[in-house]
Parts: structure tokens; sequence; C-alpha cells
């Protein structure tokens, strides 16, 4: 701790008594923390409890209706983010909000730049950052475009941007959830240094192991309140998620196969280059064309990926992002051209559409939820059928509606299943997309995926932001959709679901698939060797 915050030995962050509510909602009401200097505070609380609000309000993306909030025992007011960074509060997002083509230290630099007669003073930029690089861990090249950096190494930049700022007090929202296990580690270690160093951490979780590994303090916030402060070292994870739900949960089912031998999905020689789709010349078969390609040393995002998946069959996916997961989906789901085949329940859907290949009876949880999987101005009702207009409506009953002519009537009451099978947080069907949490968004989508009987189900992290709870209860959806034939191609960056849902994992490792595991004997400690390349495929279970 820095001789500063101990002469003045005032909690960093103190918030008295803040509320906030929304139409319908009160999303915090009489919330009390108090943060103290030098020290790593999680919160913790159930999709809709009310975190993310409490966050944007400290980092004045929010103004809370009632309550003060010190900091440094001042008390402020903040009606902008630039107030909250004037205070020495920075915020560190879940989705990253770098400059792709840009090196990482113009991206640090993006919007504070120290100007030297009119020009941005290099040198100077490059010192600082270093310093500031070197003070508290942080392993980056200055130098390096940010397209070409790993997730570990982007949430560093990220992180370096606002000290950069002068930020003494840090909010991560959902840190880990992008990371592998070691990258975990070594952000951890980041966050000791920097408290080391004075500074203080608040950060959003809904990793309870991970949460008890790193915070010196818990929070924990349930239905928009405050319901306790615990001690790390006094509670288990299992006690702190009954203390998040405010009851017991379940123990979960033990797992048993229901593979069957019907094959749903085949791909075969999935292979996509990284500068663009080109004809195959007449004469040539994808192979031969293939191999040249390779000779001639093209990237490629997809090389040669096959598998197959049967009915009744979970197949994860494990890889780092960025390493072919997105064009897997994307040839998959016909979004982008590739060579190779797809081919569902016996039938070649390589020349399909997207359109005829979801009608065909694929579910799509979308790996980007505001991108491509909610509108997010349209209430809940239209997102239950925009874009689905094809799929059953009411279970067993054909939904022959087409375009314009949607039926309201049904598409509410299936709007209000899928609310209560998934537990969706929400006023009503009529409340907009946006107004609903991260986590509760989630929800709504995996349970417009699962409606309609698909045949088969691309699952890209279908609990990313959900809570323990949901996290369970999405789960059991996917194994008893899979007991009854459902065939999952799962992505997560989530090993324990990898683990714990899969029937095989696959790794894929620079558009290949570089392993073949079998999940009952697997560590994430191992999957992790195999996503990083520290260890080398190809292995068969
Ligand atoms: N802009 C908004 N308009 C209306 N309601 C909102 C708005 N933002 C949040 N809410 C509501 O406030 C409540 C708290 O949401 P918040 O996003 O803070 O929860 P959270 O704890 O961060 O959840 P998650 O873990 O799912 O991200 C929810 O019921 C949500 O629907």
């Amino acid at each position: 701790m820095s001789a500063d915050t101990l002469a003045t030995a005032q909690p960093a962050v103190e918030l008295e008594g803040i509320t906030k509510r929304f139409p319908g909602v009160v999303a915090n009401h009489d919330i009390r923390i108090t943060v103290q200097p030098g020290t790593v505070h999680a919160i913790v609380g159930e999709n809709g409890a009310g975190k993310s609000t409490l966050m944007k309000i400290l980092y004045g993306m929010q103004r809370p209706d009632e309550g003060t909030i010190k900091v440094n025992g001042t008390p402020v007011s903040f009606r902008t983010p630039s107030d909250a960074i004037e205070a020495g509060i920075g915020m560190v997002h879940q989705h990253f909000m770098l400059a792709d083509n840009f090196t990482v230290l113009e991206n640090i630099v993006l919007g504070a730049e120290p100007k030297r007669f009119g020009k941005l003073d290099r040198a100077g930029a490059r010192e600082r950052i270093t310093g500031l690089a070197e003070t508290h861990g942080l392993r980056v090249d200055p130098d390096k475009l940010v397209e070409n950096l790993g997730v570990g190494e982007r949430q560093r930049v990220e992180i370096l941007k606002v000290l950069y700022r002068g930020a003494r007090i840090l909010i991560l929202d959902e840190p880990t959830a992008v990371l592998v296990p070691q990258e975990v580690e070594e952000l951890f270690q980041n966050l000791r240094e920097l408290k080391d160093e004075g500074l203080t951490v608040i950060f959003i979780s809904h990793k309870l192991d991970e949460v008890l590994g790193i915070a010196d303090a818990i929070t924990v916030i349930r239905r928009g309140t405050t319901v306790a402060s615990v001690d790390p070292r006094e509670v288990t994870a299992r006690q702190l998620a009954e203390l998040m739900v405010g009851s017991e949960l379940p123990t979960p089912e033990t797992r048993e196969s229901t593979v069957t031998d019907t094959v749903a999905l085949t791909v075969a020689g999935l292979t996509m280059e990284a500068d663009g789709h080109r004809r195959v010349p007449k004469g040539t078969s994808v192979s031969q064309y293939v191999d040249k390609l390779r000779a001639d040393g093209v990237r490629l995002l997809l090389d040669d990926v096959s598998f197959e998946i049967r009915k009744g069959e979970i197949l994860g996916i494990a890889g780092v992002e960025g390493n072919g997961q997105s064009e897997l989906i994307e040839a998959i789901m016909g979004i982008r051209p590739t060579h190779g085949a797809v081919t569902l329940n016996g039938r070649d859907i390589s020349a399909w559409s997207t359109l005829q290949r979801r009608e065909s009876g694929i579910g799509y949880i979308p790996e980007d939820r505001h991108r491509q999987g909610l509108l997010l101005e349209a209430p809940l009702w239209e997102n239950r059928v925009l874009g689905h207009q094809t799929r059953k409506l009411v279970p067993g009953k054909a939904d022959k509606s087409r375009g314009l002519w949607v039926d309201r009537k049904a598409a509410k009451a299936d709007t209000e299943r899928i609310i209560r099978d998934y537990d969706v947080r929400t006023p009503g069907v009529d409340t907009l997309a946006l107004a609903l949490s991260g986590g509760n968004q989630q929800k709504l989508i995996v349970g417009r995926e699962m409606s309609g009987e698909p045949s088969f189900l691309i699952a890209a992290h279908p609990t990313r932001g959900v809570d323990v709870g949901a996290q369970a209860a999405i789960w059991d959806h996917l194994r008893n959709a899979r007991a009854a034939g459902l065939a999952v191609l799962l992505i997560s960056a989530d090993l324990d679901e990898l683990i714990g849902l899969s029937d095989t994992i696959h790794v894929i490792y620079r558009g290949r698939l570089v392993a073949a595991l079998d999940p009952s004997d697997v560590t994430p400690e191992r999957l992790g060797g195999y996503m990083t390349g520290a260890i080398a495929g190809p292995e068969e279970a």
C-alpha cells in the first residue's frame, strides 16, 4: 500500500443507500458497500441482481436516483465517465474496446495523447507505458498490432489504458470469462501486483471458485440489494452460491451417455483461406487444391476440419478465441464460403443459404448476443419470432406464418413459456430486449433456439454471463434435449462447461483440430496446454 493511501486511511469507495429505478424494475435498492484501498473486492450475484447497473453508476454512465458515493472519503457526483476518470476510477469492459489495426501504444494513448509541438509524443508515451507495464508486471509489446494479440494480452492493454489515464481504482466486468486457466493465473498475478502498489480492484464475476481465490472481500447482491459482505476465507463456493440465490442449490445429476449410432451432422474437409475465398480451378480436386494452398503458404482460418456428430451427442470444441471457432460456425451456417462439405441428416447442405439451413432444423445460439442474437429495440415477443418465423411456436403445432403474418398471440404465449422455463427475469413479454440484464438476454436466446425441436444445435458460449443457478438450468435443458436425440456442437471458453457437458472434446488451434479428448479423464490444465499450443497435437482419444 502506498504512503498516501495509508496517510488518509479512507475507504477507496463507499456506496451508501444507492437506489436506481427503471420502468417496472428497481435495479438497485439501498445498496451499501465499503471498498478498502489496496484490496481486490468482488461483487457477486444472480443475473439481473443489479451488478452492472451499480458499476455503471460508479463509473458515471448512469445516475442513481438516491444515495451517495464517496471516493477516498470525498463525496462525488459523476455526470459522465470522464468525471469518474478524473476521480481516478477506470473501467475494463468485458467486450474489449480496442482498435484492431492500431498498435498497442496507439491504443493505450488514444484519446489521451501526449502532444509535443502538436504531434503525438511517441517517445514520451512509450516511456510511460513501459514504466507502467514494468511496475505492474503487465507484459505487452507496445509496437505490436492489436489484431495480432491474444485475448489475455488484449486485456492487459485495456488495463494499461486505464492506468495510463491515472486510475487508482479499477472496475473489471467479468474479466476471466474469456481466458484460459493459464491466462487467469497471470491476470490474478497482475491484480495482486496492482494491489501491492496500493491500487484498488473491484470486479464482477460468476466464477465463484476464482472469486474465492483472489478476492480480499466479497459483497453479495440479491434482487438489487446488498445481502451480505463475506470474508472469502470463511465461505465455500456453494455457500456463496446459496447466498446469491437465497435458497439451497440442487446437486447436479451424473452423466450417462445418450449417444446413438445415427449421424446428424458431418463436416468434411472444411477449409477457409484468410485472404478470401477462391474458386477451385477446373480439373483440380478440393484436396489437391488445399494441398497447394498449404504449399504456397496461404494462411488458413480453417484447415481441413472434419468430424461428425451423432444424435444424442454433444461434441465440444475447446480453443483460445480466434483460432477458427467463429469461422467453423460461419462455415456450418453458410454465412461464409468454404471448401469442403456439410451434411445434415444425410442431406448435403453445402450449397444452401443460411436461411435454408436454419429452416431445415438448425438451432443457433450465437457468440455475440448483441450483434447476432437480439433486436435490442424490439420487445421480447418479437425477438422470439423475428428471423425464426418458420419455427414452431407451440410445441407440437407447426407455425405456418411467414413474414408479416406473425401470429402475435402464439408468439406472446410461447415467449411466456420461455420466460417460465428459463427463468428470464423481466416484467413481461412487451419489455424491450435492451432492458434485460445480460444474463437474462442470454437465457431468452437459449430458450428461443431450443424451441421448435431443432435436430442440430450450435451452442456458442451458451452460458456466458449467466449466474451459477441459471447455468445449471441451461445445462439441464441441454442434457434433456440431448437425451431426446439432439446433436449439439458446443463451443465454449468455459472449460468446466466443456468437460461437464461434452461426450467428446476436440481442440482447435490455428484452424486445425489438434486433439480429440475424452472429457471423463481430461483436466482443464491439459486442455489449456493443447489450446495454447504448449502441448503439440495431434492426439487421439
Ligand atoms: N436500461 C435499462 N432499462 C430498464 N431496465 C434495466 C436497464 N438496465 C438494467 N435494467 C434492469 O435492472 C436489473 C438489473 O440489471 P443489471 O444489468 O444491473 O444486472 P446484473 O446483476 O449485472 O446481471 P447479469 O449478471 O445478468 O449481467 C435487471 O432487472 C434489468 O432488467
